[in-house]
């Protein structure tokens, strides 16, 4: 195969309790990669369409090439070219899984190219590197549901063990990005390294709240477990007004809302399109109120995830 087109989605990591422990994808937007075989051994970054320049150029530090470097290097494979181009559709440090959908793509693509080598679960851990490349922390929660799709619990890093769940079909989610930027990389370096066992109890009950209520589609309990005392006590005096924004998202129909990964986005789940469409509204709204211009993305969770585009 001379050339294959990846997509590979955004995702929100953590879902309020769940830090590094949940995710799920979204529709739009995500990243394209483009790969072209070339007879000369290595990986080129050719071009990088919509970042401005700031993503770095060496395959080594870019999470779209440094995964299939990794992979490369595992399949024991030294002659092996080819040519990247990468459409970077969404922005950096957005709390969106930037980095982690170009790492996904760029997995899904060498995969293709090489003949299906590995299976889909089996190039999560290269999928993680990209992630290490990026923000120090090979976390799994953005790349996880971007590759698989749906909503992806991890039980556990080591061993690995991640699952998809259901979620009820009338869920959707309402992804906001405020006009700032926030590095993953920072954003864990504040986080405290200890917790008390209350709040540990707290965040426990919730995280199985999560999961119960949405294999349950018991929409209350969703609602009463959207609710993250460690993290985002601690990240959200990085974002402006996220109170308001907040309560902006539940006074108008959400059933939850919190920070999306790392932020800046703030994420909303809500049951059926208007309401998440109202939470947009009203959070956009709010952040504009605090001279914050603002992306919407509203959509139902993505049960597909990354796919080999054939145009
Ligand atoms: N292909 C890529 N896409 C996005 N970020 C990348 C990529 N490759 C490396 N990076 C680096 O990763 C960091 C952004 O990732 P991260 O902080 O996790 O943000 P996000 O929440 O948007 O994924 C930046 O420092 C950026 O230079
Ligand atoms: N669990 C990670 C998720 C980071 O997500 P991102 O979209 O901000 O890259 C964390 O919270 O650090």
């Amino acid at each position: 195969m001379n050339s294959v087109k990846a997509f590979a989605p955004a995702t929100v990591a953590n879902v309020a309790c769940g830090f590094d422990i949940f995710g799920f994808a979204i529709k739009e937007p995500g990243d394209v990669v483009e790969l072209r075989r070339c007879d000369e051994p290595g990986i080129v970054i050719a071009d990088i369409i919509g970042d401005e320049g700031r993503l770095p150029r060496s395959a080594e530090k870019n999470s779209v090439t440094g995964v299939m470097l990794h992979m490369l290097k595992h399949l024991g494979i030294k002659d092996f070219g080819c040519e990247v181009v990468l459409h970077k559709n969404m922005p950096l440090g957005s709390g969106m899984g930037s980095s982690a959908a170009s790492a996904v793509a760029g997995v899904m693509a060498i995969n293709e190219m090489l003949g299906q080598p590995f299976t889909r679960q089996e190039l999560l851990p290269f999928a993680m590197e990209g992630e290490r490349i990026a923000s120090g922390s090979a976390h799994a929660d953005n790349v996880g549901p971007s590759l698989l799709g749906g909503f992806v619990v991890i039980r556990s890093y080591n061993p690995l063990d991640i699952f998809t769940i259901p979620v009820p079909d009338d869920l959707y989610c309402t992804l906001v990005h405020p006009d700032i930027e926030i590095n993953t990389k920072d954003a864990r370096f504040i986080l405290k390294n200890e917790v008390s066992l209350k709040n540990t109890i707290a965040q426990m009950g919730n995280v199985a709240g999560l999961v119960a209520g949405l294999m349950k589609s018991d929409y209350d309990l969703i609602s009463r477990s959207m609710v993250d005392v460690i993290i985002e006590p601690v990240r959200s005096i990085l974002i402006p007004d996220f109170k308001e924004v907040k309560q902006a998202a539940l006074s108008n129909g959400a059933l939850g809302c919190s920070i999306s990964g790392s932020g800046p986005s703030m994420f909303a789940l809500s049951r059926g399109l208007e309401n998440a469409n109202n939470a947009a509204t009203a959070m956009r709204a709010r952040f504009a109120q605090a001279g914050i211009e603002s992306a919407i993305h509203v959509s139902a969770i993505n049960q597909g995830g990354a796919m080999i585009l054939t145009d």
